[in-house]
């Protein structure tokens, strides 16, 4: 069946104006009732001009907003959140959902520790359901709640029932292309008994245009509203299409679907970026997620530093000039994840899957299959959902697939559902693959070479979402591990094992060690998993190795060097240091990692506690460090003293006394 909504409404009659700004008068939801066509249109204007004003100040997901501004005061006129449940997919455009629900007084806090969630969260409201910012879940969780609401007698039968409770997701079209959402659309539309109201948000993109058929379909639905639709094929109820933009004609086309007593898509027409030029102009993404940025131009307001993304994006570029078959692939963020040089070269050789990352893996065991060398390229949270296809369609097959992973390790404002905490713990599992961690600008490079050149088995780079920094260059590489720092002088006391980005922290542990008389080893492995030989063997001839890595320290190189030494039945203890088995809430990414136990000091006392609980050995207390505000210049070491045979297994005093050197 299809309706297409007329502005009119059959909400309660207007009260008279007051003269206070509408928007400091609509607290909750209930608010809004009262309110007449001119006030609605004043809500709706004094809303942009907040988003613009608040969101430029603190950075967030600006464009999305403005694109849905009409569109959630008609939700919450047509229902009654909370008892009817809102869910928002992604949750990246919930921002005037927090706003109409009492929640307007924390956006100058958007995404830092302790403030507003840039997602729904439940512990801030009871009108917020979905937390997890990871697209194509709502229709699933939609589909939960129904039958939940059903078999507890709860659940609306259309009728005007106050009682009844009505299941309303909403979805954006770039969200459609997930598989997750047409195995939730699957369950809706067979459930003719179970009335639940899709919301789908046809902006036309995801950060880009939308790709596929769907997108082609949806294309198709907006400029011919009669044309044959699939989802009246799957048994919806379709309405629409409706302009988002038109409160009260939404808000009929809402009213009209929650009447039917049967499961029904009402399809809304928006712009992301709507009513703020700078983002209407943005041809990338529409301003979809920004910084700090001038409110009247959209021009961030300081020039950003140089980040692993743009460093890989060189490096990718530069490395497709030379391989021909080297592809990229990407689930509807070809920009984001530094992709855009590769594909203005190469337009032919980048590949946007849309919001659909099992699909980028399995495509991409496909393209080795056909002889090419696919880089998939994903922010590391969102690889979770496709591990089936990393075990199953690329390591079983010994493809030669690399993954590049952005975002990992803590990221920040994005909060417990974006940290890329994961990925060094479940890939550590899968047989043949490797996994390395760049320390900086020049091992990226280095490493990502020597990644696409493995063609018989998985591949991964993985990086912060940080400046990239300066080059950190190693004294020696012995057997592929960079040997980055030896305490002169010092005996064989700690061996620190640095992943990645976190060389920088070691290596001022290991000045603030030497300035203990501990003498201190900082190597980077970089290639993190699986563990390198080598390793054992470096760990023997000290008396305690510290392992750091930004990830979780339950699963990932620290517990695979642990189980490596044991194995290798070295005595030398093993501190493993990473992230807690925790959800991490948002904040600054350097916040986070210290108030995760990942700072220098934190490194220090690792260390010096682990040597004093091993054979008794005089370690002073540990002074008041002064604040390291500075990592200092390393001294320029000239020269790494020779291996000594390996010593008999002494007491702990005999062990270092003729540990004193590498
Ligand atoms: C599984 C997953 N992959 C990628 C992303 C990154 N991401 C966040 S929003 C977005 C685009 C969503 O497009 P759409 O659903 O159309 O919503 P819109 O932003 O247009 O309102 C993407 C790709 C994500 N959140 N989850
Ligand atoms: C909602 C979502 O998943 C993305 O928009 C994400 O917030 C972008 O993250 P970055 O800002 O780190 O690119
Ligand atoms: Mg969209």
């Amino acid at each position: 069946m299809r309706t297409t909504a007329k502005s009119s409404s059959s909400s309660p009659a207007p009260r008279r104006p007051s003269a206070a700004p509408v928007l400091e008068r609509v607290r909750s939801p209930e608010d809004l009732a009262g309110l007449g066509t001119a006030e609605l249109a004043e809500l709706a204007a004094q809303i942009r001009g907040f988003l613009i004003e608040k969101v430029c100040a603190t950075g967030g997901h600006l464009g999305v907003n403005l694109g849905v501004v009409e569109l959630t005061i008609a939700l919450h006129r047509a229902f009654r959140s909370p008892r009817d449940a809102l869910l928002f997919d992604t949750g990246h455009q919930s921002y005037v959902h927090k706003i109409l629900t009492g929640r307007a007084a924390g956006f100058d806090t958007l995404r830092t520790s302790g403030g507003l969630s840039g997602y729904p969260c439940r512990a801030e409201s009871e009108h917020d359901w979905i937390e997890n910012s990871h697209a194509s879940t709502a229709l699933s969780y939609a589909d939960g709640l129904a039958k939940a609401f059903q078999l507890r007698g709860e659940l609306t039968d259309g009728s005007e029932d106050p009682a009844g409770r009505h299941v309303v997701p909403v979805i954006g079209d770039g969200a459609m292309t997930g598989g997750l959402a047409w195995e939730g659309l699957n369950n809706l539309a067979g459930a003719t008994d179970r009335p639940v109201v899709i919301v789908l948000n046809d902006n036309g993109r995801a950060y880009a245009p939308t790709i596929g058929g769907i997108a082609t379909h949806l294309g198709g639905l907006r400029s011919e509203p009669r044309a044959q639709h699939l989802f009246g094929e799957l048994g919806l109820a379709y309405l629409g299409p409706v302009d988002g933009h038109d409160i009260a004609a939404t808000e009929q086309a809402l009213r009209a679907a929650a009447a039917l007593g049967r499961p029904a898509l009402v399809h809304v027409i928006t712009t992301k970026g709507h009513g703020f030029s700078p983002a209407e102009c943005d041809e990338a993404d529409r301003m979809h997620a920004v910084g700090v940025v001038d409110p009247r131009t959209g021009i961030p307001t300081k020039a950003p530093k140089k980040s692993w993304t743009e460093v890989f994006g060189e490096q990718m570029a530069a490395i497709g000039e030379q391989r021909p078959d080297v592809v990229g692939v990407s689930a509807a963020m070809v920009l984001p994840v530094g992709l855009g040089e590769f594909a203005r070269r190469f337009p032919e050789r980048v590949f946007d899957v849309g919001i659909a990352e099992q699909h980028a893996v399995c495509s991409s065991a496909g393209l080795a299959a056909g002889g090419l060398h696919p880089v998939v390229c994903v922010y590391s949270t969102f690889l979770n959902r496709a591990f089936d296809q990393v075990v199953m369609d690329v390591a079983l097959h010994k493809a030669g697939v690399t993954f590049v992973l952005d975002r990992a390790g803590v990221t920040g404002p994005d909060g417990a559902s974006h940290h890329g905490m994961w990925d060094s713990a479940i890939l550590s599992v899968v047989p043949g693959l490797r996994l390395a961690a760049p320390r900086d600008p020049a091992r990226l490079a280095e490493l990502l070479r020597e990644a696409v050149a493995v063609d018989d088995a998985p591949t991964v780079i993985r990086f912060p979402k940080a400046d990239a920094g300066p080059d950190i260059e190693a004294h020696a590489r012995m057997n592929g591990v960079d040997i980055l720092y030896r305490a002169v002088g010092r005996p064989l006391d700690v061996l620190i094992v640095a992943a990645g980005v976190t060389a920088k922290a070691c290596l001022a542990a290991a000045e603030e060690l030497d300035r203990l008389g501990i003498g201190a080893t900082v190597v980077d492995p970089r290639w993190i998993l699986p563990v390198n030989p080598h390793l054992t063997h470096l760990a023997d001839r000290h008396r305690l190795v510290v392992t750091v890595e930004d990830g979780v320290r339950s699963a990932g190189m620290g517990t695979a060097l642990a189980q490596a030494c044991a194995d290798a039945r070295s005595t030398t203890p093993v501190r493993v240091m990473g992230l807690p088995r925790e959800f991490l809430a948002a904040g600054a990414r350097q916040e986070i990692l210290e108030s995760s136990g990942l700072g220098v000091r934190d490194i220090v006392t690792t260390a010096t506690d682990g040597l004093r609980a091993g054979p008794h050995i005089p370690i002073p207390d540990l002074p008041d460090l002064p604040e390291i505000t500075e990592i200092p210049d390393l001294p320029e070491i000239t020269e790494i003293t020779e291996i000594p045979p390996i010593v008999s297994k002494a007491n702990g005093s005999a062990k270092r006394a003729d540990r004193r050197a590498l």
